[in-house]
């Protein structure tokens, strides 16, 4: 059983069956892509219908560059053109003249000894002159020596070609088949005549893939679930952000070690004026601890945040009312030398809790059930340092054959940072890295992949995550 693609094809030897014809022939008469040509012909074949014998045939094509150029001219002729109109041009009018073309034009005119350099000036050593490689760019078909010159200016390219010279070698009835019961094949009765087209259940169908939701984005998604599930409710801020709220807030003075925990993108200018009140309380509080001179300029200074505990520290400065649970989830910045463990700009996830009474026991009791919450069942911790918590510890979980991973810092937030914002109760703040969570969980092994475009790769991304 022929299908119908294959019918015009046999149609088509039939019609000359002793001519050989070859698959570029076919595809162009037919109108059919060249490649469906080729696959077709197999299937003849393998029916016993055609022969077929595989060719491969050079052949040279155009590049951009070589298109352009066949338009506009090669620029030893543009330039040898300008030369002989031009009388004695200097070098300097003629770098004018031909623009960025201008060392290439020189090269050949000169190579080609069609020019001569005189006192800065150009020199014609013709009195015509059209170069034989254009002639070849107009018509790459015809065999020249000037096409290895060409291809060697990167103006042509070679490809080979497969193509097939078919002949037709068993005669087959094509019979035309009825395709589906219409209204008009019921009227004229043409079903009592006609066979039906049979239809081969076992073919497989075309595929089809259904859109999907970028997995690094559907894993931000889940982590958001969870902690929405858990009571928290979202903030969102910009990442450019000023120094007062990356650092001031959070008690990082601004002359100490300290503020350079993390290396950050500055941005030129400066922060809208803020909250005066609160400038001061902090104002104070550094110079009372700190011992020295707090200045409101340099937190006013631009940056791309980076951590988001700089959105803990805006949520802070409008005093929110105890008991209150906050996170985010977004990108923060930082310089670093990119590699498949490291990039420029990653997520991190920060929380804040604020309860009368709340226990740094609890806060470690809290971090314990967001990590079940994403699969990871086994937590311990280590005391740490971060400049706005105390005590301080780094968590670290139970990650399949991984062993222990670190997952977040986390601590009871200063009293000095509670009391510029009013305040009276206590907080426990976290600040975890979203991107080693999801290489985890997504089985990707380059951090870059996380942020892939490419297709075929994303189909294939699955996030495997119980919670
Ligand atoms: N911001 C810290 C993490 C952290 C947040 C909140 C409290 C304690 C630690 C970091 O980026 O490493």
């Amino acid at each position: 059983m022929l299908s119908e693609n294959e019918r015009k094809i046999v149609d088509y030897l039939s019609k000359e069956p002793s001519r050989e014809v070859t698959s570029l022939e076919i595809s162009k008469d037919l109108g059919m892509d060249h490649n469906s040509v080729l696959s077709l012909l197999e299937l003849l074949k393998s029916k016993g219908i055609v022969n077929t014998e595989t060719q491969e045939i050079d052949q040279v094509d155009l590049t951009e560059e070589g298109k352009l150029r066949r338009e506009k001219g090669l620029p030893e002729d543009i330039l040898i053109n300008e030369v002989l109109k031009g009388n004695q041009l200097k070098v300097d009018e003629i770098k004018k003249i031909m623009g960025k073309d201008f060392s290439i034009a020189i090269t050949w005119a000169k190579r080609k000894n069609l020019i001569e350099i005189k006192d800065g000036k150009v020199v014609p050593k013709v009195t015509s002159y059209r170069s034989p490689e254009y002639e070849a760019l107009i018509d790459p078909s015809r065999h020249s020596p000037e096409i290895d010159t060409l291809v060697s200016r990167g103006l042509l390219k070679r490809s080979r070609r497969i193509t097939s010279k078919v002949s037709l070698i068993k005669k087959v009835e094509t019979k035309d088949f009825l395709n589906a019961v219409t209204h008009e094949v019921l009227l004229s009765k043409e079903w009592k005549k006609k066979d039906f087209r049979p239809f081969n259940v076992e073919a497989f169908p075309p595929f089809y893939p259904v859109a999907k939701k970028h997995f690094f984005k559907l894993f931000l998604e889940k982590l958001k679930d969870v902690m929405v599930s858990l009571g928290f409710k979202e903030v969102i801020t910009d990442y450019v952000e000023i120094e007062f709220f990356n650092f001031d807030l959070l008690f990082q003075p601004q002359d100490h070690p300290a503020r350079e925990i993390h290396d950050s993108f500055a941005i030129e200018g400066k922060g809208k004026p803020m909250d005066q009140n609160l400038v001061e309380e902090v104002k104070s509080m550094h110079e009372t601890w700190w011992k020295y001179e707090w200045n409101q300029e340099i937190s006013k200074r631009l940056l791309l945040r980076s951590h988001t505990t700089a959105t803990t520290a805006r949520t802070l400065a409008k005093r929110p009312k105890a008991p209150f649970k906050s996170f985010t989830i977004g990108k923060v910045f930082r310089p670093d030398a990119i590699d498949a463990t490291h990039i420029l700009e990653f997520h991190q996830l920060d929380g804040l809790i604020i309860e009368d009474g709340f226990t740094f026991k609890e806060l470690l009791g809290t971090l314990e059930e967001i990590f079940k919450g994403i699969g990871i069942e086994k937590i311990k911790f280590k005391p740490a340092y971060f400049p706005f918590t105390e005590p301080s510890v780094e968590a670290y979980g139970l990650i399949g054959r991984l062993g222990w991973v670190e997952l977040c810092g986390a601590g009871m937030l200063r009293p000095e940072i509670l009391e510029t914002v009013h305040v009276k109760e206590r907080a426990g703040a976290w600040g975890m890295g979203i991107e080693r969570l999801a290489m985890l969980y997504t089985g990707v092994d380059d951090v870059r992949k996380l942020y892939s475009y490419d297709i075929e790769f994303l189909r294939q991304r699955k996030v495997d995550i119980r919670w």
